[in-house]
């Protein structure tokens, strides 16, 4: 991937970081950088993620998924990092196979997916690093009764992806399934170029080693400075506009292929950030469309926010019919893809001319290899923000109440937060 943060700096945007500010925070990057290339070779826990593009075996991958190769429809069945990163491959990229992410226990959306899916010709792929996340297992159990209940064998139509231990390594024992290990020292949100993210780019038939590559270039990347490494660029430089007052990070694909990797965002940085009262709050958008939504806020709003564009430079493209009707005549001469690209230009130059921080991040284009790229080149910029952040990067301890209180609340155990769910202050309105 290539970064432009031209219209961050302070000469253009308020917030924005001055080309001065940026030299001096260079000195920390480049300790950050010594820091992270330790971690990578002593395969620390978190630093271990910028290590799988030579971990991950492709082999290893399509071979656990060759008994199911031929699904019409995979449902995989995670949530958080064990979801996300194999839902933005996977939805970013055109397939034959139809591709189901249950990351929710919304009942009657599960229901419509399993009534709707043909499940005699559909592939289980159950994720979970744990093995015990709730939401996972209760989804799984379902989904496995459907099945029974279709009179479709499901050990034959599931792969599971799990740690070395736990009910679902327990499970893929028990039944002899084809399994895959959740790589040691990985949090789930750094997972997506592991089998986690890959096993269901195997089953759709995408290009795993291109995948791969396209990592292992942004690997190369890696240097002791912001002004040599995109990844570093852009996380030096979302720190720095945080430091400043934009405490929000809109990110806003130009591609609706790449509005599945708004969401993995989104958990990578908030979950990895979000610590000690610091972290900058990761906003989901999508352009054109949020031009017509979110953008008065972004231009005209509270000066707390970056948008980060995710543009591609080519894809496919099709052309506007001519019209007679008089105002519209002009994009009659035109191509969808030259009026996406006119409104991307639009809309960041609108940014700029009323001093709103934005930030260019920018593909060739949306296949396997730049997919790799923008996951690891992400991941990166994560671990120097939390780096520069100083905050505990790769645990998530925060997340921990809610389950407490949810197990709580359904007799799993005895546990204080539940308890404290009852005790909700309330002032109800009613209608
Ligand atoms: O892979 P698991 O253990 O099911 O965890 C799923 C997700 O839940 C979290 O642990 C947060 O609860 C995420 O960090 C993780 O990606």
């Amino acid at each position: 991937m290539n970064v432009d943060i031209g219209n961050a700096l302070a000469s253009v945007a308020s917030p924005g970081v001055s080309r001065e500010s940026l030299e001096r925070l260079d000195e920390q990057v480049a300790a950050a950088h010594e820091r992270i290339e330790a971690g990578m070779a002593n395969e620390e826990h978190g630093y271990e993620a910028l290590n799988l593009p030579q971990r991950t075996d492709p082999d290893e991958i399509r071979a656990a998924v060759e008994p199911v190769a031929d699904a019409d429809a995979l449902i995989t069945v995670g949530i958080g990092g064990s979801s996300l990163g194999a839902a933005t491959i996977a939805n970013a990229l055109e397939s034959d196979t139809e591709t189901v992410f249950l990351d929710n226990v919304d009942p009657e959306w599960v229901s419509s997916h399993l009534e709707r899916l043909p499940l005699q010709k559909t592939a289980i792929n159950v994720v979970s690093r744990s093995g015990t996340t709730a939401e996972t297992l209760a989804n799984f159990l379902v989904v496995r009764e459907a099945f029974e209940d279709a009179g479709v064998d499901w050990t034959e139509r599931t792969i599971v992806t799990t740690g070395e231990a736990g009910p679902l390594r327990d499970l893929a024992n028990r039944h002899d399934l084809p399994s895959l290990k959740v790589p040691d020292g990985v949090p789930g949100r750094f997972s997506a170029l592991s089998a986690v993210g890959m096993v269901a780019a195997a089953v759709c038939g995408h290009d795993l080693e291109a995948l791969l590559a396209g990592a292992a270039a942004e690997r190369e990347t890696l240097s002791g400075s912001l002004f040599d490494c995109p990844a570093y660029a852009y996380g030096a430089t979302t720190y720095a506009l945080d430091e400043r007052g934009a405490g929000i990070n809109a990110v806003m694909p130009y591609a609706e292929s790449l509005e599945t990797s708004a969401e993995w965002f989104a958990q990578l940085w908030a979950e990895s950030l979000g610590k000690d009262d610091l972290g900058q709050t990761p906003v989901r958008a999508l352009g054109v469309t949020d031009q017509h939504s979110q953008l008065q806020l972004y231009r005209a709003g509270p000066r707390d926010k970056l948008v980060t564009f995710v543009t591609t430079q080519e894809g496919t493209d099709r052309s506007i019919p001519a019209t007679d009707v008089e105002d519209l005549a002009y994009l009659g001469d035109a191509t969808l893809g030259e009026l996406l690209e006119a409104e991307f230009e639009a809309t960041e130059a609108s940014l700029a001319a009323a001093g709103r921080p934005n930030v260019r991040v920018e593909l060739e284009r949306v296949d396997e290899y730049e997919l790799g790229g923008l996951l690891y080149g992400m991941e990166a910029a994560c671990v120097l923000a939390g780096e520069l952040y100083g905050v505990n990067t790769f645990e998530q301890p925060a997340v921990e109440w809610a389950k407490n209180a949810t197990r709580g609340l359904l007799g799993g155990g005895e546990f204080e937060e539940a308890e404290a769910v009852a005790d909700k202050t309330e002032l109800r309105i009613e209608r």
